[in-house]
């Protein structure tokens, strides 16, 4: 056996340093070109356009070169026949003649080895390396040997080949989820691979890597796909803002800025949904009913007179609009098929005619039976008359209005008509508050968003106006192109001027771009990201969709995500045992059925990364007490560190908790970040003794102590937690709140735990202490050591 690992630790670190010099040249690069950019005086249309495009454009790369500094090279793959590559955040190529390549973009086919070759199936390799670094330092090789027969060694060799792995689940947390771009796994590869097209079902226990494996999908696919992607944009829906925190920021360490990030209640442009809902309203309104129940609110607000409508006509005194009459023209507009408002005008032109027949039968009507004395223009003009009153114009809107969305919804909720008095109950509210003579609205809530926007496509938007706006800004810059190119024209060479222009080969800039097409260059000169500009579109269609927390979404959310995606390019990741929203929709196959019948791929994530064995075992007997079955996820790793979990009386629990944090921060306890779950009715008077606690609807997820509700700890992580009143939490929300530790877990409670998780935690066969005594005295310490039972 031969070693020929002397100086392969210099040898990386030569290469790491040349990558970063090349880095640092390409970010220069972009740097002096935006400055350029920004210093260039434009003053035509086209040298306007183009300096905009190179300030934006290249404003982007230094923001995405900045974001893959960190660990910019982390592997390298050494094939049997002798060939090499480097693997890396990003792709970057040698300022050379032949561009050769330096860092292989981990996206690259060629990178896959990196992530699936075994010694039983090498693909080629002989040896996958680990390159560890810090800032551009290299600190550490881990090497596996994959061709068996290969005596070399290195001197790094790592032969579980789960060092780096390892390291990376016991690193303390930083309140900002990471990317696993180093240490992605075979399974979690396979998804994040997966082809664009279709619906794809990932499903996994808690820290299976979902959430990892949609984002690292994400960016793979911006990868594989740039050119569609990069136009439609990908939206990836999360359950909450201290969710999107959280993740906000692996997509850049991956170099992607394009990604629009987003909760249910940001998906409908110009309402922020700040509110909460009971479950029971959330349910009423996540049900698939809800769309008749809002058609038919609709169908009301398209009202027939009862049994006349009396509209005094300022000239012509007064006219009748009957039942039968407004109930033909309504029928009329209904048959169109039109939107509400888009069939608005049809109704007003079938009663502005009725009315102007019952004036011209009034006016020149014959008492003898005879013809109608009016010729055709007199007609026309009572026509004209009667569709330009104002009279008219308000019964025609006391009959048909012209609704938005919010009016519709705010008023079926402010006065729910087609429910059970037990679901009208639920979801009623007053529209807003009056005080001080001012009007506050109530605030939505995300479960509004899906009936607004479900609304939204019943209405239909009235854009005639916002149409004849465009056009006249459009013609407007046609011109100002014109004038232009005339302009060009006049100065063009005279070189250009002396030649024949039939035979010229030299092309003026009117020669190549006509006014139309530079308007709609200059048109297309709007900057925004194309996330940016979905995120201000309703009607946006995305080139690919990814829900995390799947389970959580209702049917009528469902709804509103699917019409963001005709072409179905979509991946739902989810934990059905974690579903916690009374609306949330059950199977798979009851939430796609609609809309893809069975044609969509499943599959199944089946390694916890990050909750311990100790922890995963007492979570699990929350879900087994309802399906003895349920079998969670396996536990990489284990800790050797049992949870605890203390009794006290409720008047020392705020200060017995301020006691666990002290003590679970001290030092020789976890370090990184700690959370409290406690319901949130206990918030005020915690964050009262927990002076240096983040807590609110987004905390800050960086400090040291987070104080959080059981809804927003879905998705997080922390190294330590501590679950306080965990009796009082539904099932769901217990699960997740147990599963959100990677190091240590405390439960503090003022009355008995659930039996289940009792027994799991003191040992089966051995019964709780149920009555309280006064946990802070009789923990004893808070050492990770259950202080009830003693173990
Ligand atoms: N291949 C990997 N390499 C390193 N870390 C990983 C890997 N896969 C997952 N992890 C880590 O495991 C933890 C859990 O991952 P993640 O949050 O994606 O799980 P999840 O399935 O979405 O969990 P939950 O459903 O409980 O929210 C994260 O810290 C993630 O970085």
């Amino acid at each position: 056996m031969s070693t020929e690992g002397k100086g392969e630790l210099g040898g990386e670190q030569q290469f790491v340093s040349l990558i970063h010099d090349r880095l640092d040249a390409l970010r220069t690069g972009a740097e002096r070109a935006v400055q350029a950019g920004l210093a260039r005086a434009a003053t035509g249309l086209q040298a306007r356009l183009e300096r905009d495009v190179t300030v934006s454009e290249q404003g982007r790369t230094v923001t995405e070169l900045d974001a893959v500094e960190s660990g910019l090279c982390f592997g390298r793959i050494d094939f049997t026949d002798g060939a090499a590559h480097h693997i890396g955040r990003i792709g970057m190529r040698a300022d050379d003649a032949e561009r050769t390549p330096l860092l292989i973009d981990w996206r690259a086919p060629v990178a896959r080895p990196f992530y699936l070759a075994t010694g039983y199936e090498p693909m080629g390799l002989r040896r996958r390396r680990h390159i560890t670094t810090r800032g551009r330092t290299v600190t550490a090789l881990h090497d596996e040997i994959l061709d068996l027969a290969d005596t070399l060694r290195t001197g790094h060799e790592d032969p579980s080949g789960d060092a780096v792995l390892l390291a990376a689940l016991n690193s303390a947390r930083t309140g900002r989820m990471a990317d696993i771009v180093r240490t992605i796994q075979a399974e979690q590869d396979r998804v994040i691979r997966a082809p664009h097209r279709g619906v794809l079902v990932v499903e996994g226990g808690p820290g299976t890597g979902k959430t990892a494996v949609a984002l690292h999908r994400a960016a793979y696919l911006l990868y594989a796909h740039r050119e569609q992607l990069a136009r439609r944009a990908v939206l990836i829906v999360g359950p909450g803002p201290a969710f999107l925190n959280y993740i906000g920021e692996v997509l850049p360490s991956l170099g992607e800025t394009g990604v629009w990030l987003a909760t249910l209640g940001e998906l409908f442009p110009g309402v922020t949904a700040t509110g909460t809902d009971t479950p029971a309203a959330s349910a009423v309104k996540g049900a698939p009913g809800m769309v008749d129940v809002i058609a038919r609110t609709l169908a009301d607000r398209q009202r027939l007179p009862d049994p006349v409508l009396e509209i005094d006509h300022e000239d012509h005194g007064t006219l009748t609009l009957d039942r039968e009459t407004a109930r033909a023209a309504r029928a009329g507009a209904r048959d169109t098929g039109l939107p509400h408002n888009l069939a608005r005008p049809h109704f007003a032109f079938r009663i502005i005619d009725a009315l102007t027949r019952q004036l011209t039968e009034r006016i020149g009507g014959d008492p003898y039976g005879g013809p109608n004395l009016l010729d055709p223009t007199d007609v026309a003009q009572l026509g004209k008359e009667v569709a330009t009153s104002p009279a008219v114009q308000q019964a025609i809107e006391s009959l048909w209005p012209t609704l938005t969305p919010e009016r519709l919804v705010a008023d079926l909720l402010a006065d729910p008509a087609h429910l059970t008095d037990e679901e009208a109950d639920a979801v009623r509210r007053a529209p807003g508050t009056w005080s001080g003579g001012a009007f506050t609205p109530t605030p939505w809530t995300p479960a509004d968003v899906p009936l607004l926007d479900e609304a939204a496509e019943l209405l239909g938007e009235d854009d005639t106006a916002a149409r004849a706006a465009a056009e006249r800004e459009r013609r407007e810059r046609v011109d100002y192109a014109q004038g232009v190119l005339d302009m060009a024209y006049a100065s063009r060479t005279h070189e250009f001027e002396d030649k024949d222009d039939d035979e010229s080969e030299i092309l003026g800039v009117q020669d190549i771009v006509d006014a139309e097409r530079m308007a709609e260059r200059h048109e297309e000169s709007d900057h925004r990201t194309a996330a940016e500009r979905a995120a201000a579109d309703r009607t946006w269609a995305f080139g690919h969709i990814i829900v995390d927390e799947a389970q959580e979404l209702s049917a009528m959310a469902w709804r509103l995500l699917m019409r963001r995606s005709p072409t179905r390019a979509m991946t739902l990741v989810g934990d059905p045992a974690q579903t916690a929203d009374a609306a949330g929709c059950g199977s798979w196959e009851t939430i796609l059925a609609p809309y893809v019948e069975d044609r969509w791929e499943y599959t199944r994530l089946g390694v916890n990364y990050r909750t311990p064995v100790e922890i995963m075992d007492v979570a699990a007997a929350v879900p087994r007490a309802a399906d003895p079955a349920f079998e969670p996820p396996g536990s990489v790793r284990s800790t050797g560190v049992r949870p605890w979990a203390r009794p006290v009386v409720a008047q020392n629990l705020a200060a017995a908790v301020a006691e666990a944090v002290k003590a679970e921060s001290a030092p020789g306890a976890a370090e990184g970040r700690l959370a409290v779950i406690a319901p949130r009715a206990l918030h005020a008077s915690l964050v009262a003794l927990l002076p240096e606690v983040s807590a609110g609807r987004s905390p800050d997820l960086t400090s040291p102590v987070v104080l959080l509700d059981p809804r927003q700890a879905k998705g997080l992580e922390f190294d330590t937690v501590l679950v306080v009143e965990a009796q009082t939490f539904a099932d769901s929300d217990l699960y997740v709140s147990l599963t959100r530790a990677t190091q240590r877990l405390g439960l503090l409670h003022t009355a008995p735990l659930p039996g289940a998780l009792a027994r799991a935690l003191h040992g089966e066969g051995e019964a709780p202490g149920a009555d309280a005594t006064d946990g802070v005295d009789a923990a004893g310490g808070v050492d990770g050591v259950d202080a009830v039972s003693g173990s």
